[in-house]
């Protein structure tokens, strides 16, 4: 039995919910207050409003109001920048932001996240194998925590003046260390990165017993405002970190001793700890025994823990993430209800219905669209198969009905699931025996090109680049009137000719740019692309695209997910027509652009019915074509975007060899059609790429772009160290800050990788496409980016 003094923990709820808002409610209203259009009170307003309608829809949908099953998770911007905020985790260059209580008001919190002249924003990456991308908190030695901010226990007032008692969520002490990057101690208010290192053994964990009295605090804080639960996310327990296993190990049994343990009820609520993203069986008993009232576990990456460690869970309940919270697919539910069993079993007969086994998502539904139901243009059979958030709590609900009332209390669920998957392994488009044969039919010399050496040549001859060429990534800024043209196009306002004639339009002046910049490899921006992946999958046979399907990608960025629903074909040329059109107004070599198969994957909502090799191969195939037509239509240079190759790496190091053999075999089979003169180039960005250097260098493009401004080059005695040595474009300009680089820095930047690469390999390019940025900003930028490389070659000739 549970302890009798904890609240009961519903049998449903979901670890977290999208915040964007169904129609982007969200980002519309922060943009609006950041270009100044509102006020803050409306923002204030807008997000009351979006708060206030997802608990509406969450007890419609049949989560209860009362019980702590909705979950409080809201963020204006990041979850883990709101814990570092509430923590006080504020970097001594925005310290000016903070008033005398060293609180940060919503604007000063916008600027940890933007950055403002010439204070750099908090670093972004990757949100584990997500698409999500945090803000990485900066933890120095000195780094002073204290509970610095209420939102969290005004969030839940909010919802409890309404009469809804909901479950604030913020991010655990391990994780929020472990996502941390350690820094120096900084002069406070200098305004500046700090410049040294962090003491070379420091690390973000050392500062844990520092920082747990502010979870206490805060603790104390939401106890007092009458919350029974709080969420504390441990998904980092998950992964492997360059930290000793036994060290994460040893700081989760202090922190929840501390957290657990040391402050008892009804001093704190009760605490739930989910572990997300893949299993943590060994520190499940560690939770557990710190005396944390319930544990989450992830169901859907992970199996049903071992009979060992479920028997050490003593009276925690267990919280069983058994609908996938990354994908939108329906739920097989027979089967997950089967695995819910076999947990219960574990556990012990009856736990499920005396509250000791709650049913759960496996991680927060941040990560997928609202509702199916907001889609008119899918096709309806296929929109039969998916579940997106909404759908997935009713999926949590009919789950937790089975379980603690048999299967026949929610046979109508179970019964629409079999159906729909049924429908869906019998749909002809699922299995193509022609894609089929052709992918069996691969040998290894489908993915090898010439010695690298032999294509150097090649290439020299016919490309004639200076040295140091400058090139960029491949977008130009989308401009206001290239979305609203793209709009009219989709609503049917525009015709096709006018649409395409606008596009060329723009292509013509952004070429046109490029020549009075003084670019060497020019691109043609791009324009046509509402994304680098939906675009591909709008032209795949395989993909259906939705309409408002948007999920957050980071901050106010969305992106919507392609369904990647049966095998891919391609059915016609798909860039080709743009590229032969830029190159025809340009005596410079234009770059071919397309996007990789390992990022279109990772970024779409991918088939769960085979390995992700196979669906890889079937891409790359249609990429391979693409290739082929582009280089038969005379593209000499060719670009393969795989921004999210380091992004799908396991989060566990035993999968990542499979991973990185077939993710690289992908890029391999779509590029090595080229001939050796072409030349092919390949993109990342938005990752730490430690852990995939050798990869990087078995996709032996020709040319690697990657982004290295933020991070001062970071990267390149890493490839240097792995024998990297063929072309590559180190970012000189950091395109996800609104800043200039003066010529002077990029000239800098540029000296230092020079110092790295040499010189007949070393390319000079931005960090990443510029899409997001405005012309004011690029076109200043890209001028001191060729001037600077005018200098630094006249220095090393
Ligand atoms: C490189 N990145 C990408 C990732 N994932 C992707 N799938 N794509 C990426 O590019 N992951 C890693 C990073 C993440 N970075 C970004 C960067 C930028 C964005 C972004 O800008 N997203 C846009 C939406 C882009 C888009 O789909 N545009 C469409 C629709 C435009 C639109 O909103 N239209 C309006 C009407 C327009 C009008 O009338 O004015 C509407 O529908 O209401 C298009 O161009 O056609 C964003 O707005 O967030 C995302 C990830
Ligand atoms: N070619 C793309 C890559 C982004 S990662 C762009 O320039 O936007
Ligand atoms: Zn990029």
């Amino acid at each position: 039995m549970t302890d009798p003094t904890s609240p009961q923990l519903p049998a449903a709820t979901i670890l977290g919910y999208p915040r964007i808002g169904p129609r982007r409610e969200l980002k519309r209203a922060v943009e609006s207050f950041w270009a100044g259009r509102s006020e803050l009170d409306d923002l204030l307003i807008a997000a009351a409003e979006l708060r206030r309608r997802q608990r509406a829809r969450l007890i419609d949908l049949g989560l209860a109001a009362d019980d702590a099953s909705i979950p409080s998770d809201f963020s204006f911007y990041d979850q883990v920048l709101d814990t570092a905020v509430t923590l006080g985790a504020v970097p001594p260059r925005f310290s000016h932001l903070l008033d005398d209580d060293g609180a940060l008001d919503l604007p000063g919190y916008f600027t940890l996240a933007r950055g403002a002249g010439e204070r750099p924003p908090l670093e972004m990456t990757k949100w584990f194998d997500t698409n999500y991308h945090y803000l990485v908190p900066e933890i120095s030695p000195r780094t002073r925590f204290r509970l610095a901010d209420d939102r969290v226990q005004q969030c839940f007032l909010e919802a409890a003046a309404e009469g809804v008692t909901t479950r604030p969520v913020i991010v655990g002490p391990v994780t929020f260390l472990l996502l941390s990057k350690a820094v120096a101690e900084g002069d406070p208010g200098d305004g500046a990165v700090p410049a040294t290192a962090p003491p070379e053994d420091f690390t973000p964990l050392d500062r844990l017993e520092d920082v747990l009295p502010a979870y206490v605090e805060l603790l104390h804080a939401l106890a007092h405002v009458g919350a029974p639960w709080v969420q504390l996310d441990e998904p980092a327990l998950a992964v492997d970190w360059g930290v000793p296993r036994e060290r994460v190990l040893a700081a989760v049994e202090r922190a929840y001793t501390v957290l657990a343990a040391e402050t008892t009820r009804p001093e704190r609520p009760a605490l739930f700890v989910p572990v997300a993203y893949g299993p943590a069986e060994d520190a499940l008993p560690i939770l557990a025994g710190a005396g944390v009232e319930a544990v989450g576990i992830d169901l859907v990456r992970g199996t049903v823990p071992s009979g060992e460690v479920l028997s050490q869970l003593g009276d925690a309940v267990v919280v069983a993430g058994a609908i996938d919270g990354r994908n939108v697919w329906r739920t097989d539910l027979d089967g997950a209800l089967e695995r819910l069993q076999e947990l219960e079993a574990g556990l012990r007969p009856g736990a499920a219905r005396d509250g000791g086994l709650c049913v759960a998502t496996s991680t927060s539904l941040q990560h997928v669209p609202y509702d199916v139901g907001a889609e008119t243009t899918l096709d309806p059979q296929l929109s039969s198969w998916l579940a997106f958030a909404d759908q997935k709590v009713e999926e949590v609900l009919a789950l937790a009905t089975a379980l603690t009332q048999g299967r026949d209390a929610a046979q109508e669920a179970f019964a629409t699931a079999a159906d729909r998957r049924r429908s869906r392994l019998e749909h002809p488009g699922v299995r193509r025996a022609e894609v089929r044969d052709r992918v069996a039919a691969l040998t290894e010399a489908d993915r090898r090109r010439a010695p690298f050496a032999e294509r150097a040549a090649a290439q020299a001859e016919v490309l004639d680049l200076p040295p140091l060429p400058t090139t960029t990534i491949g977008s130009f800024p989308q401009t206001v009137e290239i979305r609203r043209a793209r709009a009219a196009y989709g609503r049917g306002e525009l015709s096709a000719e006018a649409y395409t004639a606008a596009m060329r339009e723009e292509i013509a002046r952004v070429v046109r740019l490029q020549e009075e910049l003084g670019l060497d490899v020019l691109v043609h921006g791009e324009p046509e692309r509402n994304d680098m992946v939906q675009y591909f999958a709008e032209h795949l046979e395989g993909f259906a695209v939705t309409q408002n399907g948007w999920v957050q990608s980071y901050g106010t960025r969305c992106t919507r997910p392609s369904i990647l629903w049966g095998d891919v074909a391609r059915s016609a040329p798909i860039t080709v027509e743009w590229s032969r059109y830029a190159a025809s107004l340009t005596d410079k070599s234009v770059k071919g652009m397309l996007t990789g198969p390992v990022t279109i994957l990772a970024w779409s909502f991918v088939r769960d019915d085979q390995p992700l090799a196979d669906t890889a191969a079937q891409v790359a195939l249609a990429l391979r074509d693409e290739v082929a037509d582009l280089e038969a239509a005379g593209i000499g240079v060719i670009q393969v975007d795989e921004p999210a190759l380091r992004e799908l790496l396991p989060l566990r190091a035993e999968h990542h060899a499979a991973y990185l053999e077939w993710s690289v075999g992908a890029f391999r089979l779509a590029t090595a059609v080229a001939a050796p003169a072409t030349q092919v180039h390949t993109h990342l960005c938005y990752s730490e790429f430690g852990e995939v250097i050798g990869a990087i260098d078995a996709l032996d493009a020709d040319v690697t772009s990657i982004e290295a401004a933020r991070s001062r080059m970071e990267v390149l005695p890493e490839l240097q160290a792995a024998g990297f040595a063929r072309g590559v474009g180190p970012g000189v300009y950091d395109i996800h800050s609104p800043r200039v680089p003066s010529e002077e820095e990029v000239a800098e930047l540029v000296a230092l990788a020079a110092e790295s690469v040499p010189p007949q390999l070393l390319w000079v390019n931005p960090d990443c496409g510029l899409k997001t940025r405005g012309y004011d900003e690029v076109e200043p930028s890209l001028r001191h980016l060729v001037a600077a490389t005018q200098k630094v070659r006249a220095r090393l000739s």
